[in-house]
């Protein structure tokens, strides 16, 4: 018998014509899945929390940590059930945020995310998809986690929202206005990827122009078109990824992009991404990235203010096959497993302390 096909191989069925299904509102679904007062109190003082390490009223590093992508909320849930004792025991030197990536850019094609297709087999099951996204973060915010997402499709975030203590716009839009304008409206920290080529200019422009107010074209809660106004966002940051492969973490790339922030009239503050070109996409380099960038804060760098890590309940990753899928392993990036995830989370916190 043959295998199956990745999602990517998959023969498309030619279309004729586009179709449309209508999607619930973002004021439906949160209706549907709402935030009780304590929940939105969380994520309030989870966003404060992170706005204070970017403001060097906290000296702890915060760590962006979890799956490439949620592809399975079960293994999701456990994982972040993992992460809370972790994230206390840790807590006098890390702030911890758990990635809980719904959608996913992609350089060619390929599965675009729990947000867009829930069942993993192409059938792009939508409504389920945002519902499931807005169930799953809820659960963790209630579990005291704060939550991380990409944003990268712009009508996608007013469903979410509410829920994010940070956000990130990736390497791929970090040039785009639109997503600079939906930044500059989002009460969650920003974090501006550097260009896939490595260019930091791009993400330095994207910190600026989400710090001003915009006019934009929007969605409004109800679905309908609207002008928003949005009030412009001072909390946003560079994320280094590295590009074209090569990486961007040394202290040389460091201070050079803390140059330039300080250039362009901004408070130098960045972050690491340990994954991506900076790991070489090898998962188990990640370690060694983070070892760099613990040795260059206790050096005095006190620009990094963050580190991303891409990991889950076990290391690696595996095709797409629906119904062939190992539990809680990554279906996009490599990620760290958990043991090498704690392990390094806790000598992290040793070396800050
Ligand atoms: O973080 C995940 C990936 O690097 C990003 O989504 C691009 O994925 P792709 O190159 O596999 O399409
Ligand atoms: C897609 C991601 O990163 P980047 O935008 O750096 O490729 C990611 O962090 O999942």
């Amino acid at each position: 018998m043959n295998a199956p096909l990745a999602l990517a191989e998959q023969p498309q069925s030619p279309m004729t014509e586009s179709l449309e299904r209508p999607l619930p509102s973002p004021a439906q679904l949160r209706q549907r899945l709402p935030l009780d007062a304590d929940q939105r109190a969380r994520v309030a003082a989870q966003r404060e929390a992170i706005q204070a390490i970017l403001e060097g009223r906290d000296d702890r590093l915060l760590v962006v940590v979890g799956p490439c992508s949620i592809h399975d909320p079960k293994a999701a849930l456990d994982y972040a059930r993992r992460l809370v004792p972790l994230a206390e025991a840790v807590a006098d030197r890390l702030l911890v945020v758990m990635r809980v990536y719904v959608e996913k850019p992609r350089t060619t094609v390929g599965w675009k995310g729990l947000a867009y297709d829930p069942h993993l087999d192409g059938s792009d099951d939508m409504p389920r998809g945002l519902a499931l996204s807005r169930e799953l973060m809820r659960e963790i915010v209630d579990l005291g986690l704060p939550v991380a997402t990409e944003l990268l499709q712009p009508m996608i975030a007013p469903y979410l929202e509410d829920l994010l203590a940070w956000a990130a716009i990736g390497a791929r839009t970090t040039e785009s206005q639109i997503h600079r304008e939906l930044a500059s409206g989002l009460g969650a920290v920003v974090g501006f990827k550097n260009g896939t080529d490595g260019g930091i200019q791009v993400a330095i422009d994207a910190i600026q122009a989400a710090a001003r107010a915009h006019h934009h074209f929007a969605l409004g809660a109800e679905g309908q078109p609207v002008m928003r106004t949005t009030p412009g966002n001072a909390h946003t940051h560079l994320v280094l990824r590295g590009g074209h492969g090569e990486p961007n973490y040394q202290a040389s790339h460091v201070a050079k992009a803390r140059r330039a922030l300080s250039e362009a009239g901004l408070t130098p503050r960045l972050m690491v991404d340990c994954s991506h070109a900076n790991s070489r996409k090898d998962h188990r380099r990640q370690g060694e990235v983070l070892l760099e960038v613990l040795a260059q804060r206790l050096a005095g760098e006190t620009a990094l203010c963050g580190v991303m890590l891409e990991s889950h309940l076990h290391e690696g990753k595996q095709p797409l096959k629906p119904g062939a899928l190992r539990y809680g392993v990554s279906v996009t990036d490599a990620c760290l497993g958990w043991e090498s995830t704690e392990h390094l989370l806790q000598l992290a916190a040793r070396r800050l302390r």
